[in-house]
């Protein structure tokens, strides 16, 4: 693929820093080309010791909003959505603001108030008072409307997952089908996606996976199992299942054209600043993160209740990333695990 040798010591030392920062366990999947490297540290289940595994499945969380946008965006294609027609178009009334365009939604511009906010200001409480819950897109878009909107549409770059939710509901009212089927029959066939599932609103995770174990508020106190649960909360903005092998593929083959025509990707790629560091871009439901060799990638990052995750590849997508680690709710971890793409992109650090 043209860059420099993983560099699997860097990535390991990584490893050794996100467990020392609370993570039971981390991993990492590059595919170069067809070459494959699969590093795994600590443990994928606490009970019963099971190692970490590449090969494991695991929730998410908002990489799922690059599956919706993949959705919406072949609606686009096929003349069905306008991405600057108002929401109100194809949802008439379920939004205060008519101006409100899909665009949006999908580039987090449309100041809809982010109900995970409240939802989870006390992380485990917050979390077992919704695990086990099934909710419907109108109940999660109208949490968000007891809160003012956030800035006029368009004004501002705001991350919110009520865009994410409207996204779905965009795509259900629109081909009359579950986000699941259109997933499916858009994405995990075409890809053969074996690992790539959308069980909502199922509470487990089906076939072999890793626990995940949030961390309580609290300092110092015991993780908490939050493998089994709905993830009803985020649905088309959180909830599908997926590995490391098949974020790699799907990002592969969407930043090397395989999912979108040629003008779509571009406009999916139309990124604006997501904070003032100057490396940090969203486009449409898709992140830019520009590393500290050169290289620009492209993809998204997950957080839910017990998985953290990054899921990235290059401009041409023949170098993709994937780690996790079964931890939530640690910004230390997180960010520290965002550090496995330098390793794994950019390589040794010139001597
Ligand atoms: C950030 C990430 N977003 C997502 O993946 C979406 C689906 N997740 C969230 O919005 C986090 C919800 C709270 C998690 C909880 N935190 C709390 O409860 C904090 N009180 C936890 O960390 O597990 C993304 O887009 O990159």
């Amino acid at each position: 693929d043209g860059l420099a040798k993983p560099d699997l010591d860097a990535l390991h030392k990584v490893f050794a820093q996100v467990m020392a920062g609370g993570a039971p366990g981390v991993m990492t999947r590059i595919d170069s080309g067809n070459t494959v490297y699969r590093e795994t540290a600590g443990v994928a289940d606490r009970a019963n010791g099971q190692a970490m595994n590449t090969d494991a499945r695991f929730r998410i969380g908002s990489i799922t909003k690059s599956f919706s946008t993949v959705v919406l965006l072949q609606l686009v294609q096929e003349g069905k959505v306008a991405l600057d027609a108002p929401v109100d178009q194809y949802l008439p009334g379920l939004l205060p603001d008519p101006t409100i365009t899909v665009r949006h939604l999908l580039t987090h511009r449309s100041g809809l108030w982010d109900y995970t906010n409240d939802m989870f200001a006390n992380t485990v409480p917050g979390f077992e008072a919704v695990r086990n819950k099934v909710f419907t897109y109108q109940e999660l878009v109208k949490l968000s409307l007891a809160h003012p909107r956030t800035a006029k549409p368009g004004a501002a770059y705001q991350y919110s997952n009520t865009n994410f939710v409207v996204v779905g509901a965009v795509i259900e009212k629109v081909t009359g089908n579950p986000v699941g089927t259109e997933y499916q029959r858009r994405i995990i066939t075409p890809l053969q996606l074996n690992d790539t599932v959308y069980v909502h609103p199922s509470a487990t995770i089906p076939g072999r996976h890793i626990k995940g174990y949030l961390t309580p508020d609290e300092a110092g106190a015991p993780l908490v199992d939050s493998t089994d649960q709905t993830v009803s909360w985020a649905q088309s903005a959180g909830a599908m299942v997926s590995n490391p092998r098949d974020l790699n593929r799907f990002f592969s083959s969407l930043l090397g054209g395989r999912l979108l025509s040629a003008n779509m990707l571009t406009e999916m790629l139309k990124m604006t600043p997501s904070d003032d560091t100057g490396t940090r871009f969203y486009g449409l439901g898709l992140r830019q993160r520009d590393l500290s060799c050169g290289i620009s990638v492209y993809g998204h990052t997950g957080t839910v209740q017990g998985f953290y995750s990054y899921a990235f590849t290059t401009r041409d997508g023949r170098r993709s990333v994937s780690s996790m680690a079964n931890t939530s709710n640690n910004g230390n971890v997180n960010t520290i695990l965002g550090d496995t793409l330098e390793a794994a992109f950019c390589g040794k650090a010139p001597a």
